[in-house]
């Protein structure tokens, strides 16, 4: 122990304890709110009570101290005991409900403080299964995956190809005398690359390939392919499967390569629901609309809206706390040094971040509803509502993810050289979430598929044709070209509409303009595609502000007086945060004025002083115990330097006073004996 370590355990620190006194609002109902009922509220404190009171989640030695092949160990240690928890606790008490809900997702935080490597098998190989077997096929293998006797991950992407799923070189030949496919990687660049699982631990996957029958390629189709002996966990010849290396962020993931030199699959394997290889080889196809096998990414995106939410709302419980509890400078002579988070540049770092975790909350569930009424239509085989899904979990997922990756990192400036630090657990936040704004579809690549589906909305507008109901406002903006400015939520959000419109109206006039010079629409439409992203860009911040707003509106409208103006007042906040962001695009498109703008700065500054005294309540509302914050500067008890320092103290290089490499390198070198 370190000669100035000071044990205060038991002590809450006495400014954190003062900013809970100040608090002006009931923080269970916000919690409850958030929750989506106080019912959840209770029901996810007892998935956490039994997932996390026996204590099995406690590393000895923190995660990033260990090596990369002890660290992978440890995690597939305890994604066994976590596994195990869910499967004969969680569920037996709280039902198959609780199986792929949040609250699991929040809980296996406290474990992981990086990846499962069970993660892709959750979240991507059972949707899979759900989503693109038939029924029979169901039966036959989702028992065994749902239980765990069969672990699994998704390959789709290539050494060569990630985002042009059409490009994917990895085929499956169908054989019609042995009833089977064999897979093959005719090139390097044919391997599988990324699966998250893949290197070591899941024995199935699903694997997306070029399929060919009868000597015709029909396109990538899903397949449920053995990769591993379930006895002896060895490759199955002619499969070549290990980890692709160190990586910024995942380190226990074990994400994946993988090869074939004409591995042989039953043909039944095929995932058939949207098409079929008969025993003949006869290719049918039965879906509907040509992208449904593109069906696991749509859900995944969706996920990812809420799953990014909850990883920022972490973040800011942490840099808000800590922010408490730091004290620095001393601006006013013979006044003590200041809490950080009464700068004002300091409350501008953090309250846009709580404000948008409850957008991107909101949006997100939102958003989860809609793909629910979506695919519901899509059993009765309605499909002409997938294209709008699909425009509007593109965007969603990539502009969520980039904000909370930005505003994860601006928490961890917002907490100086100890944010740095990988026990305040800001840098695996962000190292995750930053991820997540490149799979799952790259952030310009998916706005440039949101914009398609704008311009096509644009010209159904010009011709006078219905609309669906997110694009509805582009009929008004066809003929009414800039937006009255008045600075109520409801007007704001109805200016994000107009700045939208403009920027849409103004691609289509660019692309059409390129066309009468006599370059072709794809010529055309790549010369434009900068002004085609800040369009879909646009059209996705007024759809998270409308739904912001308006969710807010529904939420708070039993709330008590306090939690309806608190939670108004961080609203309004972000429609002002974003109002002063692009200043210039609402003068070219609304009738805001340099008055309005220099109102509404200080408005954002009365609404930065009105939310300080609950800023603590405001995190805390979102419920996270220590073990799923994770963090030395973010625990409840504020006990921040005592932490860093029992943290430190955990370093294997704090184990011995001297360390070898004194003796073998240092000391030679230092006395010119090297
Ligand atoms: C909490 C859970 C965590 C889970 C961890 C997950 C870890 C990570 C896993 C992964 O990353 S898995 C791999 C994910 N890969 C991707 O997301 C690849 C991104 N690429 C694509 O999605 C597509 O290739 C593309 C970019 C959409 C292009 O596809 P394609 O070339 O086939 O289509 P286009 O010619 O551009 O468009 C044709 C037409 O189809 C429409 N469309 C495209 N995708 C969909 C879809 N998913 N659903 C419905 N419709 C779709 C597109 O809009 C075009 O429509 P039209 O304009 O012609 O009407
Ligand atoms: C941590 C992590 C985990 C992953 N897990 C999995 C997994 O489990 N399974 C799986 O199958 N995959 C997985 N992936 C792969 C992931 O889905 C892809 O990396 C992602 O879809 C991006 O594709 P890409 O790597 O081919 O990028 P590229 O498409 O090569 O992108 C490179 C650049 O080119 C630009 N670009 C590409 N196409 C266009 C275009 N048409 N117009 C304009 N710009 C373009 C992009 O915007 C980007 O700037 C994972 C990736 C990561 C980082």
């Amino acid at each position: 122990m370190a000669a100035h370590t000071i044990s205060t355990a038991g002590t809450v620190n006495e400014d954190l304890a003062k900013e809970r006194a100040k608090c002006n609002f009931n923080i269970e109902e916000v919690t409850n709110l958030l929750d989506g009922g106080k019912e959840n509220t209770i029901k996810r404190k007892n998935i956490e009570n039994i997932s996390l009171d026996s204590g099995a989640h406690i590393d000895k030695i923190p995660e990033e101290c260990l090596g990369p092949k002890e660290r992978y160990e440890n995690a597939v240690r305890k994604s066994c005991v976590y596994a195990k928890i869910v499967r004969d606790e969680v569920l037996t008490m709280t039902g198959m409900e609780s199986f792929g809900s949040p609250v699991l997702r929040r809980t296996s935080d406290a474990f992981f403080k990086e990846i499962s490597p069970f993660l892709l098998h959750l979240g991507m190989f059972v949707p899979t299964i759900m989503g693109q077997a038939t029924p029979e096929q169901q039966a036959q293998w989702l028992p065994r995956a749902l239980n765990m006797e069969i672990l699994g991950t998704y390959a789709q992407t290539e050494l060569g190809h990630g985002t042009f799923i059409r490009g994917l070189e990895t085929t499956a030949t169908y054989d019609p005398e042995t009833e089977e496919f064999i897979f093959h990687s005719p090139t390097l660049t044919a391997y599988k690359w990324w699966g998250g699982g893949l290197g070591k631990t899941v024995n199935y996957c699903i694997v997306v390939a070029q399929l060919y029958t009868k000597g015709v390629c029909y396109g990538t189709h899903p397949f449920l392919v053995q990769i591993r002996d379930e006895d002896t966990h060895m490759p199955l010849p002619g499969v070549f499967v290990g980890e692709v290396g160190p990586r910024m962020g995942f380190h226990t993931a074990d994400n994946g390569y993988l090869g074939f030199d004409h591995h042989r699959v039953p043909r039944m394997n095929m995932l058939m629901k949207n098409a079929q290889v008969l025993k003949d080889g006869t290719y049918v196809k039965s879906a509907k609309h040509g992208k449904l096998s593109y069906g696991t990414m749509v859900f995944v995106r969706v996920e990812l809206v809420y799953e990014v939410a909850f990883n920022l709302a972490k973040a800011v419980t942490i840099a808000t706390r800590y922010s408490a509890v730091r004290r620095q400078c001393q601006p006013r002579p013979d006044q003590p040094e200041p809490q950080i988070l009464d700068y004002v540049t300091q409350q501008h770092k953090l309250f846009i971040g709580i404000a948008t975790a409850h957008a991107l909350q909101f949006t997100g569930y939102w958003l989860w509803d809609t793909f629910a009424r979506v695919i519901g239509e899509m059993k009765e085989g309605k499909t002409d509502t997938l294209p709008e899904l699909h425009a509007l979990a593109s965007c969603l997922k990539a502009v969520s993810t980039s904000d909370a990756a930005s505003l994860i990192e601006q928490c961890r400036f917002a907490c100086g050289g100890h944010g740095y630090m990988a026990s305040s657990n800001l840098p695996a936040l962000y190292t995750f979430v930053t991820a997540t704004r490149t799979y799952e579809g790259d952030y310009t690549v998916l706005l440039l598929q949101t914009a398609r589906y704008l311009i096509k909305a644009w010209e159904q507008a010009e011709e006078g044709k219905a609309m669906t109901p997110t694009v509805s406002y582009l009929v008004h903006s066809a003929y009414n070209r800039k937006a009255k400015w008045d600075n109520s939520c409801e007007g704001i959000t109805r200016a994000f509409y107009a700045v939208a419109a403009g920027k849409i109206e103004a691609s289509v006039n660019s692309i059409r303009r390129r066309m009468k010079t006599g370059l072709s629409f794809e010529d055309a439409w790549e010369l434009t595609t900068v002004q085609l992203v800040a369009a879909a860009e646009a059209h996705c911040r007024a759809v998270i502000s409308d739904t912001y707003w308006k969710e807010t509106e529904r939420m708070t409208s039993s709330s008590s007086a306090a939690v309806r103006s608190v939670m108004r007042q961080l609203n309004e906040l972000f429609l002002v945060y974003w109002v002063l962001e692009r200043t210039g695009d609402l003068l070219m498109y609304s009738t805001i004025s340099g008055k309005d703008i220099i109102e509404l700065q200080q408005r954002y500054e009365e609404l930065l002083s009105q939310l300080r005294p609950n800023a603590v309540g405001l995190v805390e509302a979102f419920d996270f115990r220590d073990e799923i914050l994770n963090s030395t500067l973010g625990a409840y008890d504020g006990r921040v330097y005592e932490r860093l320092m029992e943290e430190a103290l955990k370093s294997p290089l704090n184990a011995e006073p001297v360390n070898q490499s004194f003796h073998q390198h240092l000391k030679p070198f230092m006395q010119g004996k090297l």
